[in-house]
């Protein structure tokens, strides 16, 4: 607990969020009571000092790191307020290298989750048409197609073919390759279009941590990973999510749910060669993974901020993409999601 300065107030509550939540920047949330909500980069603590000077209700401050609370608290300090009680609960690392736009904004970066297709291209394409700024980044399946820049197009390089068609000898190659090209994009860095928006979002299409917390613990259960396989891909998974660190957080999630059954028929009305193969049984499996990690939380997850990630959960059995009202609907879903990052 951190005692400092004093002001008119009940009470300052200050609770340091999940780096998820507005990484690399003072991040003020002052409460419904006072019905209204900023979010302010740290050079604005003199307007903050102020705001919490003239306000006759309890305001609760959010930070997204301990060192910005901190820098608050020192910050009240100076101006000689006492009585203000600063608890700083789940305390995260500090000096972040946090991606800020040229308008003193964090960028918000997103992943959107779900089953085989569920629907993810086709939202992001819904995506692409609400928020036409976004940075929207699919998901590098060619190159999964295609692993050998050298080889001809059609010859034995088609990895995700090779995968299902024999799944015990290819699915830890497979998983090397597809998580190695996540964590290629999720460290790009950001582009100065990006940057230069006032509110700066990029959307991932799933992300290093589907390709562990779905798909390889899947293909372990089932078999195709043996447990030296499992303990190597978790090894060096873990290992490079610490390196990059902030590089490879993310701000909050949006899962696609919907019934591996329907999942089953679009799989099938999209007829992607390589997924001849697939039974409505590995999608029940995969179905079962995105519940266990993003709704019932019993998937041992091995980060604290993936842990505490933020995790919008879309109903899309119903078909939006002829819908305009249904895609409008998540739109605003969307909207309202992304303000409370
Ligand atoms: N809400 C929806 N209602 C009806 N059909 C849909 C809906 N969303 C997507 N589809 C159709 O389902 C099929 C699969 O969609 P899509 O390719 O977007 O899935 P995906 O989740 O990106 O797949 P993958 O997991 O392979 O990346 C496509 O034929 C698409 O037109
Ligand atoms: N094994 C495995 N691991 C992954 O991380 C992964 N990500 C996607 N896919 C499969 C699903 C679609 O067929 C196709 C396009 O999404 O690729 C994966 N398969």
């Amino acid at each position: 607990m951190l005692q400092c300065g004093q002001t008119g107030l009940d009470l300052i509550q200050c609770v340091s969020l999940p780096s998820s939540v507005n990484r690399g920047l003072f991040s003020a949330l002052i409460s419904d009571i006072c019905s209204f909500r900023l979010t302010l980069h740290c050079k604005m603590f003199f307007r903050i000092g102020r705001l919490l000077e003239s306000s006759q209700v309890p305001v609760r401050c959010y930070f997204s790191q301990k060192a910005k609370l901190n820098l608050f608290c020192t910050f009240l300090h100076r101006l000689e307020k006492r009585n203000i009680v600063c608890m700083a609960k789940n305390t995260i690392k500090p000096d972040s290298t946090d991606p800020i736009s040229s308008e003193g904004m964090a960028v918000k970066r997103l992943s959107v989750e779900g089953n085989i297709a569920v629907g993810k291209s086709t939202f992001m394409k819904l995506l692409s048409s609400f928020f036409q700024e976004w940075e929207l980044v699919t998901e590098p399946l060619r190159k999964w197609q295609h692993v050998q820049d050298s080889a001809p197009h059609g010859g034995m390089d088609n990895l995700l073919q090779m995968m299902y068609d024999d799944p015990s000898r290819w699915s830890y190659t497979f998983q090397t390759v597809s998580c190695m090209t996540r964590f290629k994009t999720q460290i790009e860095p950001l582009s100065k279009q990006l940057l230069s928006l006032r509110e700066p979002v990029q959307v991932f299409e799933r992300s290093i941590y589907s390709d562990r917390y779905v798909f390889a613990k899947c293909l372990f259960e089932l078999g195709h990973f043996n447990s030296i396989e499992w303990t190597m891909y978790q090894e060096w998974h873990s290992f490079l999510t610490r390196e990059f660190a902030e590089r490879v957080h993310l701000n909050g999630i949006i899962y696609l749910q919907a019934t591996p059954e329907i999942c089953f028929e679009r799989l099938k009305k999209r007829a992607r060669k390589e997924e001849k193969t697939v039974q409505l049984d590995y999608l029940q499996k995969l179905h079962e993974q995105h519940e266990n990690w993003l709704i019932k939380k019993t998937t041992n997850v091995h980060f604290e901020h993936v842990k505490n990630i933020p995790v919008l959960i879309l109903d899309v059995n119903e078909d939006f993409e002829n819908n305009p009202l249904a895609s409008q609907r998540l739109a605003t879903k969307i909207k309202n999601f992304l303000a409370v990052l």
